[in-house]
This record gives structure tokens, C-alpha cells and sequence, in this order.
């Protein structure tokens, strides 16, 4: 899992370390590696424009220019501040460094083949000065590689939400990705991101990006024991007149992520179908170990008996779409909650807005009211549990954003479920499964080709786990 910190933490583990080394700089170790990156993405003769503001971020950016002079490179540097640090603007001055004025910087700008965007890092406040988001806009317009140092400037270090920020083509940040870099929207303007280890120490992190390694640990490869029960057994209850399709994508997602046996109660017309074309799937009612419900229920008045009637088994349950508006005061221990933005703000009497604003506290004000752990769908997927630990899938392509995915990795998660698996990491690892196969097959596949390349993923899983 990849940890995120916030500037605060950022900024407490750098005084401890100050402390503990006096005399001693981490900008030497930051600049040191902002100029490396730099250089490869320049060339050795490209000529660079270093944007510096007039804090340690901006310290950065000119020693980092001093040293890229010092290999040879024309290097230009717009100071936006009216001071800046004071030993790397003696260092970039005698390293032979030109500083120019906002008028030369913008004429510059279409000739440079990097900039360097040193103006703000996590001691800024979101959003950029008018000149410089010119100068911002200009560089993206023009197609000129931008590297951030920290995070692209002007947006807000610990936030998703966009801001006027530069667009990085790579960002290289220090000891620990920061929320902007990893949570979209904003993470779409930090481009690549890179960490650099500068030696501080930090404590435990606000929330957790999962990466390949930890879906495929955590995923349910059968034994050579196993038997179609003891995998799990996935009840179905979802479709209706109006929403075949819904059920049938739900069977779907369950059968390729691996449930041991499917039994399918919804209504017509998706039974006709799901027997004609899915054979493998059960009909009629038995003994399962996790329910799928909600999915194309559409607004029908008998929903909230529909799920009671589900629930009354005791077993886990992923609770999706028109179910989530009908939530019984009391859920079975284990469920997993996967709305949409829209569908948290009904659950929660909200305007989508603010569930959009602040994704990470709506879930979590769902999962503490309901007992349940939320998965909330989107860009950035957020696996919330009641006691507010924070978890975040594996991101995947935005292709993935079509009607009927949704109800694909409700039955994914169902099938994980079932399996056995905490409603927690069913989230995560349905939501980063999902994701991990549409970038697989990139392009705009339907959501059950997604779900067949689910199980060529996860079948190279049951292949490693079995030598
Ligand atoms: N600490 C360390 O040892 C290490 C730190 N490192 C580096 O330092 C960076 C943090 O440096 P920092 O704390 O100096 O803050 P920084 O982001 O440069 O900017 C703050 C300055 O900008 C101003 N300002 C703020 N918002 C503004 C706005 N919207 N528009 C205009 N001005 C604005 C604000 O002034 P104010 O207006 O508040 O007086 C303040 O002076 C960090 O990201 C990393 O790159 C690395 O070298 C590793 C070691
Ligand atoms: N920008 C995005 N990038 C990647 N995946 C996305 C994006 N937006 C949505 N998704 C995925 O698309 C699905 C949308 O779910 P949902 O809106 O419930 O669809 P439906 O109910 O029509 O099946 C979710 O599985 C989510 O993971
Ligand atoms: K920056």
C-alpha cells in the first residue's frame, strides 16, 4: 500500500530531523534530485525556465537550477516574489543562472524545453497569481514539459479538488505522496509522480493507495481442497422489468471474478435470459454466503421489502443502487455499501455537491450511520470503514466510466464476499480488480469484457499461487 501524508505530518517530521541533524540541509537532497530529473527530462542541452516562489519550494527550484548551470545548461529563472531564499539565489547566481523579469519569462516560455515549477509546495495556499497561471496556461498550450517540484503549484497539498495549478508532466515529490498526488481530479495535473526518499521518518498515514501486490495477495485463489461451497456462494437478487441488463452484468462480475455457485432470484425478463445465456448459474433460492442486492431495482415500492427479505438470511451483503435508499435501521454484520456520488448524497440527505467536496467524511458519515463499510465509486475509489480508516483502489482507465460497470463490480465484490473476505478488502480488491482489467484492455470495451478480463487477470494469480 502506498501511504499518503499530509503537509502537517510533512512539515513536524522535518523538525524533528532538523533537530536531531543541526547544521545540516534536506534541500540540498531535494534540489539534488529535482536536478537529475530535470536534466533527463531537458536533455543535456536543453535550455530550462525555473519559476521560483519565495519559500523553501522556490529554494528548491534555485539550487536545483544552480546545479543544472553547473552542467552546462542555459538556465533562465523567474523569481514571482519579490524576495526569495536567500543562499540559492547566491548559489544559482554564481553557477551563471540569468533571472528575468515576467515579460522575458513569457516570451520564454516557447523556446525553453523544460520549465520548472518551483513556486509553491506544501506551505502554499491553493490557487496561482494571475501572471503566473498565464505563464501556467502558456507552458500547457504549447506542449513544453513541466516538472513540479513537490506538487504542481496552486493546488491545495492535502485536497482532491482542482484548483489554478500548473500541469506537470512529472511531479517529484519528497518522503510521501500527499493527497493531490494521488486523488483525482487533482492528481490529473501532477503527471507522473515520483517520490524521493530524503531521509525523514513519519508516522502512520491519513489513507492507504492500494498497488497490484496487495490485490493479488489478498485475492481468494481455491485450494487444491476447495469445493464450489466452500468458495462461496453468491445470492442474486437484482433486475427488474425495466433493468435486465443490470442483473445480467451483476451474474457476470460474480461468475468471472470466481464464485463457487450463483443462485439467481430476480425477476423476469433477466432469468430468461441469465438461463439462456449463462448456464453455469443457479435458479431459485438455498443456503449462500453473501446477497447482491439493489442493482436495476429502478424505483418499485416493494424495494424495502425486497432487501429486508435478503437481509433476513443474517449473511454479508453488497448493498448497490436503488437499495441504498431504502436501508433497514439495522444491517447484518459485514456489508459493503457501493454508491456512487449521487447515490451517498441521497443515502445521506446531501446535495451531490457535497458529497463531491468532500468524498472521504461523506462516506464516512455513511459507514458510521449504517455499521456497513462504504465503497464510494468514481475517479478515486474510497474504501471507508466505520471507525474511519481510509483506503483508496488501484486507479484505473476512465473508460470504465459507463452505465453498467457499476453493477459489473457489485458482483465482483458479492463474489469476494462470499468468499470470505472482510467487507473492507472486498472493496478494495473488487474496485482495484476492476480497474487493473480495464487498463488491461484499454478502449471502450463494454463492461462484461471487462468482467471476462477480470478472470485472465486473476487467473495468472491462481497460476503463481499454485507452483
Ligand atoms: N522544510 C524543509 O526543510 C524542506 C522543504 N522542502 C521544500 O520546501 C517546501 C515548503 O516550503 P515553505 O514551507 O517555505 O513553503 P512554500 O511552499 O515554498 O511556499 C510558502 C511561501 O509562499 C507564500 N505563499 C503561500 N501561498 C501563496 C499563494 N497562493 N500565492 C503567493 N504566495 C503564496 C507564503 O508567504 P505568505 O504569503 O504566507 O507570507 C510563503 O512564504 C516544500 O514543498 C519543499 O519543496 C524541501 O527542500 C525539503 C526540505
Ligand atoms: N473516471 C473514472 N475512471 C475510472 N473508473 C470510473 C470512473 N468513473 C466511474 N468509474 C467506474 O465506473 C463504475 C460506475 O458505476 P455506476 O455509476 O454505479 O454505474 P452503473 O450503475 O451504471 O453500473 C464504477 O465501477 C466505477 O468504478
Ligand atoms: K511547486
Amino acid at each position: 500500500m502506498i501511504g499518503v501524508q499530509t503537509a502537517d505530518a510533512i512539515r513536524v517530521a522535518e523538525q524533528v530531523w532538523f533537530e536531531a541533524h543541526r547544521g545540516e540541509g534536506l534541500m540540498g537532497r531535494a534540489a539534488a534530485a529535482v536536478a537529475a530529473h530535470a536534466l533527463e527530462m531537458a536533455g543535456t542541452h536543453g535550455r530550462v525556465l525555473v519559476v521560483v516562489g519565495r519559500g523553501n519550494n522556490g529554494g528548491d527550484g534555485l539550487f536545483a537550477a544552480a546545479e543544472l548551470a553547473r552542467h552546462g545548461l542555459p538556465v533562465a529563472i523567474w523569481p514571482v516574489a519579490e524576495t526569495m531564499h536567500e543562499q540559492g539565489r547566491v548559489a544559482a547566481t554564481g553557477a551563471g543562472c540569468r533571472f528575468v523579469g515576467v515579460v522575458e519569462a513569457t516570451e520564454q516560455v516557447a523556446e525553453v524545453d523544460l520549465v520548472v515549477d518551483a513556486v509553491l509546495g506544501i506551505g502554499g495556499r491553493p490557487g496561482l497569481r494571475p501572471d503566473v497561471l498565464a505563464l501556467a496556461q502558456e507552458a500547457e498550450a504549447l506542449g513544453v514539459p513541466v516538472l513540479a517540484v513537490d506538487l504542481p503549484s496552486g493546488l491545495d497539498t492535502d485536497s482532491h479538488q482542482l484548483q489554478d495549478s500548473f500541469h506537470a508532466t512529472r511531479t517529484i515529490t519528497f518522503a510521501a505522496r500527499k493527497a493531490c498526488h494521488v486523488l483525482q481530479p487533482a492528481a490529473s495535473r501532477c503527471g507522473e509522480v515520483v517520490c524521493v526518499d530524503i531521509g525523514i521518518e513519519l508516522g502512520n498515514s491519513v489513507l492507504e493507495v492500494a498497488e497490484a501486490g496487495d490485490v493479488a495477495v489478498r485475492w481468494p485463489v481455491p485450494g487444491p481442497t476447495s469445493d464450489k461451497y466452500s468458495r462461496g456462494v453468491v445470492g442474486i437478487d437484482s433486475g427488474s422489468a425495466q433493468y435486465p441488463g443490470a442483473a445480467v452484468l451483476g451474474v457476470t462480475g460474480a461468475l468471472y471474478a470466481g464464485a463457487g455457485m450463483i443462485r439467481f432470484v430476480g425477476p423476469e425478463p433477466a432469468d430468461a435470459i441469465i438461463r439462456a445465456s449463462l448456464p453455469s448459474v443457479t435458479h431459485g433460492e438455498g443456503r449462500v454466503q453473501a446477497w447482491l442486492c439493489g442493482s436495476g431495482w429502478g424505483s418499485a415500492d416493494d424495494n424495502r421489502a425486497r432487501l429486508e427479505r435478503r437481509l433476513a438470511d443474517g449473511v454479508p451483503a453488497v448493498i448497490d443502487a436503488d437499495a441504498l435508499s431504502v436501508l433497514p435501521e439495522h444491517l447484518p454484520y459485514g456489508c459493503l455499501l457501493t454508491p456512487h456520488a449521487g447515490e451517498l448524497a441521497r443515502l445521506l440527505g446531501a446535495e451531490r455537491a457535497e458529497v463531491e467536496a468532500d468524498p472521504i467524511g461523506s462516506a464516512h458519515r455513511a459507514a458510521e450511520r449504517t455499521g456497513a463499510v462504504v465503497l464510494l465509486k468514481g475517479a478515486s475509489q474510497y474504501i471507508v470503514q466505520p471507525d474511519g480508516r481510509v483506503r483508496v483502489a488501484v486507479p484505473g482507465p476512465s473508460w470504465t466510466a459507463q452505465a453498467g460497470s457499476g453493477d459489473v463490480l457489485a458482483g465482483i465484490c458479492a463474489t469476494l464476499l462470499a468468499a470470505g473476505l472482510p467487507a473492507a478488502d472486498a472493496g478494495l480488491v473488487g474496485a482495484s480488480v476492476q480497474a487493473m482489467a480495464a487498463a488491461r484492455r484499454p478502449g471502450p470495451w463494454p463492461p462484461d469484457d471487462i468482467a471476462h478480463e477480470v478472470a485472465a487477470l486473476v487467473g495468472n494469480w491462481g497460476e503463481l499461487s499454485c507452483r
